[in-house]
């Protein structure tokens, strides 16, 4: 007899006649700490069947009411997680081929070694970490296939693996989660696909961003009010963190919001609790927190225009969502898996890009990220009629020349700076489909200088 091997916990029915093996196989298997019952009938083992759940059942073929091949093919029905195993006469390999080709799970020809017992438990214990493994990604939502990662609606190649797997782990605990990345890079879609995951899944999600309601109005949004508040607030109003109650609420671009809120939300952070504007009383709110931004927060930190310790609360579980430009690798097969999408609605049929239409996908910057290259991808198929899409229907600005054709100017017109600045912002924009918050980014000036030159210039 060998070394006894330990399979704690793995629970095992045996279902033999002949009492000596039986014996042997209940002791071998005790000592190696599996839970054991055992059969010596087919109606023995049904018995046990109904009142207990096993792992594995290793039975033997030729039972004194009838066949171990039938109780298999029962079983793989009746019970088809369990582990079947079955135990054939010396040399009876075809009854063993067989056995295997109804769905077993191994066989064991007698008589057999101890080590080839413990040869099949050490398969299932592996097998079933595998099974946990792909149950966990089926929990994440989380899929694979042709080379990509899918999280939700989302999909990412293997850049994006690490991310998908961390918002998977991260949706079923209550976390509140910080996303950072730029405009475009897929924090929004993130959120939801975090809220889709969790367990508050059949609760609200709200979202809101902060960056695009004036302040005074927000603090009456996220907390509502109650009637009388100020002059016009003639009924109570709910704010969105009610609205969410048992769900998600994702705070878009919190580095844009004031001091005076920062606080409040620190407040439903701390103690799950906040006050209507002109409530006596605080409300309870059971709402999980995630909030993005494409600022550094840190920073705004240093300069006192983010709380420290609103900082230290949301960066709980900080995800980092990368620009597109950083993972170069993705942007041909998102595009493909983009064309295909696009294509399918649009009841198309197109093979892919041609040449140089993906050297110029490789080199373009991507400043508005995925969001952008899938809206080009959607022109570029719109534009197009062939087989494959062509570099024009893309019309991408590769190698940004500053002083584009485009309105007859060129680098040796003398322009007043104005002029510049005028048909360099209207030429962002257009890239970026009017798109004004990637536009304020690219341009690196806040939004709303963006917005006041949209206007002086005429742009809107
Ligand atoms: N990984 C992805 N898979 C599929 N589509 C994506 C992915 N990332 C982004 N997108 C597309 O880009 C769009 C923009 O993404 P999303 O709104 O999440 O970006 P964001 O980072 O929140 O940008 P913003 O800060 O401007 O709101 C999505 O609607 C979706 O069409």
């Amino acid at each position: 007899m060998g070394k006894t091997e330990s399979f704690t916990d793995i629970k095992v029915l045996v279902v033999e006649d002949d009492d000596l093996l039986r014996r042997v196989m209940y002791d071998r298997l005790t000592a190696s700490e599996c839970e054991v019952m055992a059969a010596d009938s087919l109606h023995d083992a049904h018995r046990l069947l109904a009142s207990a759940s096993f792992d594995i059942m290793i039975t033997d073929i030729r039972l004194p009411d009838g066949s171990g091949l039938d109780l298999l093919e029962e079983q793989r029905e009746a019970a088809p997680e369990m582990a079947i195993v079955v135990m054939t006469a010396f040399a009876d390999v075809d009854t063993a081929v067989s056995a295997l080709k109804q769905g077993a799970f191994d066989y064991l020809s007698k008589p057999f070694e101890d080590e080839q017992l413990y040869k099949i438990l050490r398969n299932l214990k592996d097998k079933s970490k595998l099974t946990r493994k792909v149950e966990t990604l089926k929990d994440y939502s989380l899929r694979e296939f042709e080379g990509f990662v899918q999280f939700d609606q989302m999909i990412g190649t293997s850049a994006m693996t690490e991310i998908f797997n961390m918002a998977g782990r991260v949706a079923k605990s209550g976390a509140t989660v910080l996303i950072l990345g730029e405009s475009g890079a897929g924090k929004g879609m993130l959120s939801k696909a975090i809220h889709r995951s969790s367990p508050r899944v059949k609760e609200p999600f709200v979202e809101i961003n902060c960056s695009a309601i004036p302040e005074h109005l927000l603090e009456s949004e996220l907390f509502g009010y109650e009637s009388g508040a100020f002059t016009d607030a003639k009924n109570k109003k709910l704010g969105l963190f009610e609205v969410a109650e048992g769900g998600t609420i994702f705070l878009d671009e919190i580095g844009d919001m004031d001091l005076a809120l920062q606080a409040k939300v620190l407040k439903v952070l701390e103690d799950r609790e906040f006050r209507r504007l002109g409530a006596l009383r605080p409300t309870q709110v059971d709402v999980r927190i995630i909030a993005a931004t494409n600022r550094n927060l840190k920073e705004l930190v240093k300069e006192g225009t983010f709380r420290e310790d609103l900082f230290y609360r949301l960066s709980v579980v900080p995800i980092k969502v990368p620009p597109l430009r950083n993972h170069p690798n993705s942007i041909e097969p998102m595009a493909n898996y983009f064309l295909q999408l696009f294509a399918k609605q649009m009841g198309r049929v197109v093979q892919g890009f041609e040449a140089d239409a993906l050297s110029m996908l490789r080199a373009y910057n991507w400043p508005g990220n995925v969001r952008e290259l899938r809206n080009v991808i959607e022109r570029g198929l719109i534009l197009s009629d062939g087989d494959y899409i062509k570099a024009s229907a893309l019309n991408l600005d590769v190698g940004a020349a500053p002083a584009s054709a485009e309105e007859g100017s060129n680098l040796t017109e003398l322009l007043p700076l104005a002029e510049i600045e005028k048909r360099h912002i209207k030429r962002v924009l257009k890239t970026l489909e009017g798109n004004r918050k990637a536009a304020a980014e690219v341009l690196q000036i806040h939004r709303t200088t963006l917005y006041k030159k949209i206007e002086v210039y005429e742009l809107g």
